[in-house]
């Protein structure tokens, strides 16, 4: 079945057909890893995992590349500001290095309690800074690159068509161009290489033909994405913030290296709001996924709660929204549970709902349908075969739902997600605290071939 997708990048729904028949490269941008990631954030974590899934429902073999920004994301967009790692280190006490660990390991566990496939490849900017170095000094050798007393910035002016994936008003912008634009030429140019020294002391920097210093961060974006996919794939993807800025820069840093747009498609998550603004670290409301579990909401309420709402339409988080979805993820897996064991599913409803996945990701639909078949004259063993179908897609691990599972406390659950990430990742010491810490609730955990087993002990 085809697959039509927006494209922010044509403003079109249109049909994707694979660069390399079969297969899909997706680029996903990752958090800033220096702080915990909040529920907004996690939102488009969602919807990059549901159209990762849509694809492989459709039996593509996705590649998919999710970075790690450890340096040089700076407080303000307007490459002023402090580097948020190094604001993250002073904030903390600990080195920037000690913060990226720990909140990119946070971020994981998030996904994995989300049942959030994990990237093929996880990038980090600080392991990448001998790409970077070199994209930047090839932009240099072609002519698009100036120098300031505290960078090297990219010359927009050089690209008539920059800023094309937000059709950006650029006379428009440069008119209205504000003090703090320092030495940059126009006020679209943007920083490649931040020198040391500018931004006061700090712990990340590296040795560079510009001096020492740090990469921006929209070149960590162009150099990782040609580095593990090439320098043209099929999705690039990240929230709908990234739009005018980080992913137009990205496309300017690309074009003028390489010729392509960087991306066949470029698809874009509306944002989580909360109260009247969107929900963000620095703002007042900051809902960790933590935050939720600690209030005794399933992990996967939320994901269901995201499933009800179009990537593409801004969800107004509030917790009757939470709530209700949580009671509709109950309601399901015990309706599903109740169905026995599977039988063959129903292809009729199979096809409508490929047909919803493939318009542009219709989730909402595609969950009510899953309604209509509980509804349906059909016999139960085909309605369970035909969901666990779906739920491929939905991610709503209902296969493995058992009523009982809700007399085995959350904080197990917890503790057994987060080592089976410690497993996956050879982190040997950290699995056996998590279950020593198991034991301390009074279960103990088996490591089996089908994976763990908790038994009371
Ligand atoms: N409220 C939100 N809803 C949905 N996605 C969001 C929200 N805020 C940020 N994002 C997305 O989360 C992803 C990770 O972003 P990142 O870790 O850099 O956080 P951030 O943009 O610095 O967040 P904040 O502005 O809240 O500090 C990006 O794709 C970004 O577009
Ligand atoms: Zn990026």
């Amino acid at each position: 079945m085809a697959l039509h997708l927006y494209d922010t990048y044509t403003r079109t729904q249109r049909e994707l057909h694979a660069i390399e028949p079969g297969r899909i490269g997706l680029y996903a941008c990752g958090p800033t890893v220096y702080d915990y990631a909040h529920i907004g954030n996690l939102r488009t974590y969602i919807f990059v995992d549901l159209l990762r899934r849509a694809l492989e429902y459709e039996g593509f073999q996705v590649n998919h590349v999710m970075n790690i920004t450890d340096v040089g994301h700076l407080t303000s967009d307007a490459d002023s500001g402090d580097d948020k790692m190094e604001k993250g280190s002073r904030r903390t006490g600990k080195s920037a290095w000690d913060v990226a660990e720990e909140y990119t390991r946070a971020f994981k566990e998030d996904l994995a309690l989300l049942n959030i496939r994990a990237p093929a490849t996880w990038c980090r900017a600080t392991s990448h800074i001998a790409e970077q170095i070199e994209f930047i000094a090839d932009l240099e050798r072609k002519g698009y690159t100036y120098r300031t007393a505290d960078g090297i910035y990219f010359d927009t002016s050089r690209q008539p068509d920059y800023g094309y994936l937000a059709r950006l008003d650029r006379a428009g912008l440069q008119s209205g161009k504000r003090v703090e634009m320092g030495e940059k030429r126009q006020i679209t140019d943007f920083a490649l290489w931040k020198f040391s020294g500018t931004v006061g002391l700090r712990q990340m920097e590296w040795d560079s033909p510009w001096g020492v210093g740090f990469p921006g961060w929209h070149i960590e974006c162009s150099a990782m994405s040609a580095r593990h996919l090439g320098e043209y794939f099929d999705i690039h993807c990240g929230g709908e913030d990234h739009v005018p800025v980080h992913h137009s820069n990205e496309i300017a840093q690309t074009e003028a290296r390489y010729g392509t747009r960087l991306a066949n498609f470029w698809l874009h998550g509306a944002f989580l709001k909360s109260g009247d603004g969107k929900m963000s670290k620095s703002g007042g409301a900051f809902l960790r996924l933590q935050t939720l579990i600690d209030r005794g909401i399933d992990p996967l309420a939320y994901r269901y709660l995201c499933l009800t709402t179009h990537y593409r339409s801004q969800l107004n988080f509030t917790d009757e929204a939470l709530n209700s979805a949580a009671n509709g993820l109950e309601r399901l897996r015990t309706l599903v549970y109740r169905l026995g064991v599977p039988g063959r599913a129903d292809d009729h409803y199979l096809e409508r709902f490929r047909a919803e996945l493939g318009n542009d990701l219709n989730l909402p639909r595609a969950l009510a349908l899953a309604w209509e078949v509980l509804k349906s004259g059909l016999a139960d063993g085909v309605k369970k075969a035909t969901l666990l179908s779906f739920d491929e897609a939905f991610g709503l691990r209902l296969a493995v739902w058992q009523p009982d599972v809700v007399s085995i406390p959350q904080e197990l659950v917890e503790l057994m997600t987060r080592r089976e990430l410690a497993r996956s990742e050879r982190r040997w010491s950290d699995a056996d605290q998590l279950r020593a810490q198991a034991r301390e609730i009074g279960y103990d955990l088996d490591d089996t071939p089908q994976g763990q087993q908790a038994r009371r002990m």
